[in-house]
């Protein structure tokens, strides 16, 4: 199998759906003329990230019955003929009128292969700095997600789920090769935080992280942190980025998922016998 190329859009993203979806459009294409196979967009791509936004944008997501977003990225995905990690929207539960966060992913065909509602909501409070409580608004997901690739599973969550670490574990010890969040850090936590989440998911559990951010927008009541950034299994940073609307690639090389396991064996060394109140499986 061929190393596989990794793209992430970091996308300017404005208050007009349409407007964003056509943006996300030309990035993707642009993206895969450059080789890409799996291309991401970020948290919240289709409307400016605030619980404020969340009803008016959202959509139901339903393969039956395409939205307007689900339809964009479907052709977006055929078109380009790439797996496309379609960010996330708002996306209304029709029989309970709830809210979630979700990130649905497409196959080169333009088939949904996979949907995950943000599992960890971000409500966070650090005083004078910034204040977000999503769950006024959403309701959380369930479930874990992951899609097969011709290069490997992957495991999807959104943003905050980042902080988790068992999302990253549990998805490590089903094969996944890599996991990959759609997010939008802020100006306060990405700072502290962004990077270090994604190469300590990264160290824990030898794979490989990326997470895509919409770009910076001062005009925006929500000021993204931007750095949309790769990390391989040695968690050293293979790609990134600063604030503006950019394009990070990155070429994967699969083979270093094993390499690191053989020379850093902690996955065969664990001793549940010493903290057996941590899963096993
Ligand atoms: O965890 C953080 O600091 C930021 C999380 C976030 O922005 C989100 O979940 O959308």
């Amino acid at each position: 199998m061929s190393a596989l190329k990794l793209a992430l859009v970091q996308l300017s993203v404005g208050a007009q759906k349409a407007a964003n979806l056509a943006r996300a459009r030309t990035k993707v294409l642009e993206a895969a003329k450059a080789g890409a196979n799996i291309v991401v967009l970020p948290e919240c791509f289709n409307s400016p990230y605030g619980t404020q936004y969340f009803g008016q944008y959202a959509e139901e997501i339903d393969s039956a019955k395409p939205s307007v977003s689900t339809q964009a990225l479907s052709e977006m995905a055929r078109e380009s003929k790439v797996y496309l990690v379609g960010g996330s929207i708002p996306e209304l539960e029709p029989s309970t009128g709830d809210l979630f966060n979700t990130c649905t992913v497409w196959s080169p065909e333009g088939q949904m292969v996979a949907k995950h509602r943000k599992v960890h909501l971000f409500d966070i409070d650090f005083p004078g700095k910034i204040v977000f409580k999503e769950s006024d608004v959403l309701k959380p997901g369930n479930a874990l997600t992951e899609f097969a690739t011709p290069w490997g599973k992957f495991g999807v969550a959104i943003c905050y789920d980042m902080r988790f670490p068992e999302v990253a574990m549990v998805a490590a010890r089903r094969g996944c090769v890599g996991m990959i969040y759609p997010g939008a850090f802020n100006q306060t936590t990405g700072p502290l935080h962004w990077e270090l989440l994604l190469r300590a998911r990264a160290v824990d559990n030898q794979i490989f992280t990326a997470a895509c951010s919409p770009a910076l927008d001062t005009g925006a009541t929500y000021h993204a942190w931007g750095h949309s950034t790769i990390v391989d299994p040695y968690a050293r940073v293979v790609g990134t980025t600063a604030a503006a609307e950019d394009i990070v690639y990155g070429t994967l090389d699969l083979g270093l998922v094993d390499e690191v396991r053989k020379s850093v064996p902690v996955n065969s060394q664990r001793r549940f016998d010493v903290y057996p109140d941590v899963s096993r499986s």
